[in-house]
């Protein structure tokens, strides 16, 4: 194949001067060439490496959303208590109902507060966003992110230093274990873990609250439930999870030294709460003109339920804060004994579910269209009802609003929040229902 012209005329040319001029033109082209080529190559390694210097972190960019120096600054000036003896507290699962109502009265009375959720989709996720973002207005930071995840819990204590932890992560729901039990052994107990692991090794230790559940009372006949009942007959996989999360905490107060207050909530409910809640489901299909199914026990006995108002929680839990002793153990080691305890949190008043129904129709001004059905055997347990003797004294605890006044300040929360839209139709807890 004969040579392009071009590099003919180049090679054989027809006079001197044009072999000079071209000769010139030749050796400057080689010298681009040669420096294009070093420069190509330069960048070249240059991509190559940085490429494998990202591949040190997971994801680069979350790397450094997460963990840049703004992040740690927000961290801070989040955990940084704006009075004089505040605590600082790390709220796990801040952008649930009762970790973000947690969250604000924390920060209202000048304690840090850093929030951590991971924002699943058990339920709406819409609605966790606004919950943070009303946190957001109020100066708390919330963490996207899950107590598994050891590497940033060791990043959190080290960029604050939390005097407590108030665990409300948790996969809730009594009858979801049923279609997903899987979630609740990774929530409630290998997270768990996971967290204590952070709190036993950060320096100094913070003084742990976390929820547990009236649901550990399980079959329990004897009435109102009280701390020192036997809790070994759980109904449902999440109560089985719950009690092995007081035995797993009990273990962490044993050998680290860590300060635990367990706290067993009844039926909380109120304003922000949780939509796969019954409660809120029937406000939901009331207002949609759509059935409810209330579960009926034995011999069509009547389900009860110790309904517990959000604020009256959120005043236990405070109390706990303030009241937890201190953790004892450092380096990993325990140095003296550390408080381990256990409060019922409840209203001391049970109310039977179609009274509920009863409440929600007048605030709604709508009829209920009730379906009847016997209680399926799928963890739920007739009744609950709590002795509150031992957080009366300990806490101060003194639950103030009854069923009545809660649900209306919730109806109106319901209606303002969502209007009469329906806008609770994207909820995905809709297909379980
Ligand atoms: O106190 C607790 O420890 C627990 O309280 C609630 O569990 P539960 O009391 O079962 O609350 P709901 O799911 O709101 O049910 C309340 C009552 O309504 C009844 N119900 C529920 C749903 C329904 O469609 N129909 C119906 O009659 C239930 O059988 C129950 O008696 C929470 O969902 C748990 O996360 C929490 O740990």
């Amino acid at each position: 194949m004969p040579p392009p012209l071009l590099l003919e005329g180049e090679l054989f040319p027809s006079s001197p001067g044009m072999l000079h001029r071209r000769s010139r033109r030749h050796h400057l082209m080689n010298r681009q060439i040669r420096r294009c080529s070093a420069s190509t190559f330069f960048l070249i390694a240059l991509t190559a490496s940085y490429l494998s210097f990202r591949s040190f972190f997971p994801s680069s960019s979350s790397y450094y959303l997460r963990f840049g120096y703004s992040w740690d600054r927000l961290v801070r000036s989040s955990a940084s208590p704006r009075r004089d003896s505040g605590i600082s507290v790390l709220v796990t699962g801040a952008a649930g109902f009762v970790g973000s109502h947690v969250s604000l009265a924390l920060k209202k009375r000048g304690d840090g507060v850093v929030g951590l959720d991971n924002f699943n989709d058990y339920y709406d996720p819409s609605l966790k966003r606004a919950r943070q973002a009303l946190l957001s207005q109020h100066e708390v930071f919330v963490v996207d992110g899950d107590i598994n995840e050891a590497q940033l819990l060791a990043r959190l204590f080290d960029s604050a230093q939390f005097t407590h932890v108030m665990h409300l992560a948790a996969q809730a729901g009594v009858r979801y274990a049923i279609e997903n039990p899987h979630s609740y052994v990774r929530s409630n107990l290998a997270g768990l873990v996971t967290l204590l692991e952070a709190c036993k090794s950060s320096d100094p230790q913070p003084a742990v609250v976390w929820a547990s559940s009236s649901s550990v009372y399980g079959l329990n006949e004897k009435v109102p439930f009280s701390e020192s009942d036997a809790t070994d007959r759980p109904a449902s996989l999440y109560a089985a999870t719950k009690k092995a999360g007081e035995e797993i905490t009990h273990s962490y107060n044993h050998i680290y030294g860590l300060s635990i207050t367990g706290l067993r909530f009844f039926t909380v409910y109120g304003p922000w709460g949780r939509p796969d809640m019954a409660y809120f489901s029937f406000t939901k299909n009331i207002l949609q003109g759509k059935p409810i199914t209330i579960y009926r026990g034995k011999d069509g006995v009547a389900l009860a339920r110790d309904f517990t108002f959000i604020d009256d929680i959120v005043r236990g839990c405070v109390a706990s804060l303030d009241t937890a002793g201190k953790s004892t153990g450092s380096g990993g080691k325990k140095t003296g004994p550390a408080p381990y305890r256990i409060f019922n949190l409840g209203n001391t008043s049970p109310v039977t579910v179609p009274k509920l129904v009863r409440i929600l129709e007048r605030n709604l001004k709508a009829k209920a269209k009730v379906i009847a059905k016997e209680m399926p055997g799928n963890g739920d347990v007739p009744f609950t009802h709590a002795n509150i003797s031992s957080a009366r004294t300990e806490l101060g605890y003194e639950p103030k609003t009854d069923l009545e006044s809660g649900l209306k300040r919730f109806v109106k929360w319901y209606m303002s929040y969502y209007g009469d839209s329906n806008k609770g139709d994207t909820n995905p807890e809709e297909s379980r229902q």
